[in-house]
């Protein structure tokens, strides 16, 4: 007899440690054979984990080194480094404060001196000095208007990086004539170096022009001054930067569905680049279950379905929740009574949204028991509030921040 909730936690957890970022950190550095005189800038959610990994494995060899992560995201000292945390999904002072101090390690750099630059997604928000009469203010309310559109994480970060003295490639011109190693923990879809915390150290793709359609498509309220500001353009080639991607939302699938077939369940990965609206994403991952327990298609039962994304909240209410909660309350709906089936999504990082949770996980009884406790599915997502409607049929995943960032995990089980 197996235990579904009991297999979702497993395979939550253990697909998330193996995606943890230490042992890529090291297998890369052994790969390569970097002089002394090592810099380290570590930015966005894994900072501290992969700066961690690559001081305790270069050792001397790091002169000195910075690590800029989210609130609750670092672990203690570490040798030789500063350590700062700062705001996120929305910047705050301690993001400009050091940013700064990371200018300051890097701007006098000789031409021996090398950058180990570690890029993890949350850096667009951990590690920014706006242009020339932008102001912190500014970047907030854009930022904060960008990720309430709907506009997905390239979109947002084309608009974002055109603000911008350190990301689409700005940061590997204030390091110049020293040169930079980029080691990227991937979390966006497709792995768009240029994309992933807004690429500070990468060729930027994107152009002023795009930006427009962007304002267009999402019809984004900006002052004179902003617009004006998002004419600048950013740097299209870079001769002093040398990237690697170590880590990325396929590799957590597929350590999903090895842990999956391990308990015993028939596995596949549907997708690794789920990317529609969170509530869409429920609707099509509560049809699959239902084929699955009228069909058995496309596996044989017992199963898991494994995908991998990250899906986009246009939020139009003043609820709490995040896109894996939404994404999963949503689909409680269209699996309503049947038995024996399990919806999960989870972010890797450990917060699903502005929540201390990490995502969500729904049964064919959740919405009976919501409806027991008064509460309405439609009302809520409606609202955006799927973390208070979990919450109260225990359907929150915790898990704290995790150290890593591989975008968003999502499986079905059925038996
Ligand atoms: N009440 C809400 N319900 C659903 N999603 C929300 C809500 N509030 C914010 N969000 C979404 O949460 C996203 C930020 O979540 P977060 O987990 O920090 O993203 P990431 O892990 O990609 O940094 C925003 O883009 C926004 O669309
Ligand atoms: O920093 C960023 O730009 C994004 C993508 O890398 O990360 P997050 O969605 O975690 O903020
Ligand atoms: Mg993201």
């Amino acid at each position: 007899m197996k235990n579904l909730r009991e297999d979702a936690f497993k395979i939550i957890k253990s697909s998330i440690d193996f995606v943890l970022p230490e042992k890529a950190v090291q297998q890369e550095l052994e790969m390569i054979d970097l002089q002394d005189n090592i810099h380290i800038v570590a930015i966005g959610k894994a900072a501290w984990r992969m700066a961690k990994a690559a001081k305790d494995f270069l050792k001397d060899k790091v002169k000195d080194g910075i690590v800029i992560t989210k609130y609750g995201h670092s672990q203690g000292t570490i040798e030789s480094l500063q350590i700062y945390e700062a705001g996120h999904p929305i910047p705050d002072e301690n993001t400009i404060k050091s940013t700064k101090k990371a200018i300051e390690l890097v701007q006098n750099l000789g031409e021996g001196d090398v950058v180990l630059f570690l890029v993890s997604g949350g850096g667009s928000a951990l590690f920014e000095l706006p242009v020339e009469d932008v102001t912190l203010e500014d970047i907030k309310n854009v930022t904060d208007m960008l990720l309430k559109s709907g506009a997905n994480i390239v979109e947002i970060n084309t608009v974002r990086k055109h603000l911008s003295r350190v990301k689409g490639g700005n940061f590997a011109k204030l390091v110049e004539p020293a040169k930079i190693y980029s080691l990227v923990l991937s979390d966006v879809l497709g792995d768009r170096l240029d994309s992933i915390a807004s690429g500070p150290a990468y060729p930027d793709s994107t152009t002023t022009e795009d930006v427009e359609k962007i304002i267009k498509k999402y019809d984004l309220q900006l002052s004179e001054k902003i617009l004006r500001a998002l004419k600048n353009e950013t740097p299209k080639h870079l001769d002093n930067v040398e990237t690697r991607i170590i880590g990325s939302v396929t590799k957590v699938c597929e350590s999903a569905a090895k842990i999956a077939q391990h308990l015993g369940y028939n596995t596949m990965i549907l997708t690794t680049t789920l990317d529609c609206e969170s509530k869409e994403a429920g609707s099509f991952l509560a049809a699959i279950v239902r084929e699955e327990k009228e069909r058995e298609e496309p596996l044989n039962i017992p199963c898991a379905i494994i995908l991998g994304g990250e899906t986009v909240v246009h939020v139009r209410g003043n609820g709490k929740g995040g896109r894996n909660q939404e994404l999963v309350l949503s689909a409680a709906r269209g699996i309503k009574g049947y038995q024996e089936v399990l919806i999960a999504s989870v972010g890797t990082d450990g917060t699903d949204g502005p929540t201390d949770a990490a995502g969500g996980i729904v049964d064919g009884e959740t919405v009976n028991r919501l409806q027991e406790k008064g509460i309405d599915v439609e009302n809520a997502l409606n609202n955006n509030d799927s973390y208070h409607a979990l919450q109260s049929v225990d359907g929150l995943v915790i898990t704290g921040p995790t150290g890593t960032n591989v975008n968003d995990l999502t499986f079905i089980l059925c038996n």
